[in-house]
């Protein structure tokens, strides 16, 4: 499979103190992946090796397939990096910055301007547009630079805690935002240290912590820690319960908060899935919900991993 992201052993060296060690982390195209670990676990260390602006102690980075940072200026033409510290024009409006920034991404001046001014709707901002950025607020400067990751439409977004200075009504919209880009086919690197926050936003994640990439993989995965768990729900959920208690495939079958959990025996799954659902059908029962067993994500960091000081 090819990755929009792949690296092999990067490891990064601060003096002495080896600060990422042998990170090998596969992204595939057109997922959103967490990149999720506690304060000072090396995400911006690691997300600033990616777009070049750390080099590397040693290993391998490629993005898009070309290698980093040798092929830095053509990766980054299809890259929207938004850095955890925002902006540097602080003289600048917000207007005249994000066209500035779409300048020189390559645009025209006419589709830079137009871009800009749509970019600042987008983000929230658009009545602040001659305002100076140092006269933003610190969550008012993160929608910019957000709307500057934006400009050129690019296929991958690389994205170091761009929640952080949110209020909660903006952290909502942001989740909303992204979600929309991921359904444009878009693929999106996002760092974060709050597990309710990835859990919603991104269907992928990598866990760092102290430096190593300890979980790699699709949430969904992570979380159904039992293969053969499913949760379902019915509109008569007495009747599906004792049908299910009767069947010789199923080991366990219980109810809590409207949930019937079914453990079953992995050899007749058929039976559950062929069998259940028509005898519902037969006897006018809807079905509400059928799916796997999951346990939350913060649950299966603390049980599996150990790690409890995630999140906020
Ligand atoms: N230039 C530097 N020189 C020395 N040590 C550094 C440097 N930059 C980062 N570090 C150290 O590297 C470790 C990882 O830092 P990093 O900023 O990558 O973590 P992080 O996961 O992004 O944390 P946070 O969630 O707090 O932003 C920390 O212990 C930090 O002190």
């Amino acid at each position: 499979m090819a990755y929009v992201i792949e690296t092999k052993d990067l490891t990064k060296f601060f003096g002495k103190r080896n600060i990422i060690y042998h990170l090998n982390l596969k992204v595939p195209r057109g997922v959103v992946y967490g990149f999720l670990g506690p304060n000072g676990a090396g995400k911006t260390t690691t997300i600033k090796m990616l777009t070049a602006s750390l080099r590397p102690t040693y290993g391998e980075i490629r993005i898009f397939g070309l290698e980093m940072p040798q092929k830095r200026v053509e990766i980054m033409k299809s890259v929207g990096y938004m850095p955890e510290v925002p902006i540097a024009y602080e003289d600048m409006t917000i207007f005249d910055f994000l066209i500035y920034m779409g300048r020189l991404s390559g645009l025209k001046k006419e589709k830079a301007t137009e871009q800009a001014k749509d970019l600042m709707n987008y983000v929230g901002v658009g009545k602040l547009a001659l305002n100076k950025i140092k006269e933003l607020s610190s969550g008012q400067k993160q929608r910019v630079t957000f709307a500057s990751a934006l400009i050129g439409n690019p296929e991958l977004l690389i994205l170091d805690e761009p929640t952080a200075n949110l209020d909660p009504l903006g952290r909502i919209e942001f989740i909303g935002k992204i979600i929309s880009l991921a359904k444009e086919g878009k693929t999106i690197f996002v760092s974060s240290h709050i597990v309710s926050e990835v859990e919603k936003m991104c269907n992928y994640v990598g866990l760092i912590n102290q430096g190593r990439l300890i979980a790699q993989g699709r949430i969904r995965d992570l979380t159904q820690i039992e293969e053969n768990d499913y949760d379902v729900a019915t509109s008569n959920n007495a009747l599906a319960l004792n049908f299910l208690k009767e069947k010789p495939y199923v080991r366990e079958v219980w109810e809590e908060e409207g949930i019937i959990r079914v453990q079953v025996d992995p050899r007749f799954l058929d039976e559950l899935f062929l069998q259940f659902p028509k005898y519902l059908a037969s006897q006018g029962i809807r079905l509400k919900l059928f799916r796997p067993h999951t346990s939350p994500l913060e649950r299966i960091l603390m049980e599996k991993f150990g790690i409890g000081e995630v999140g906020d």
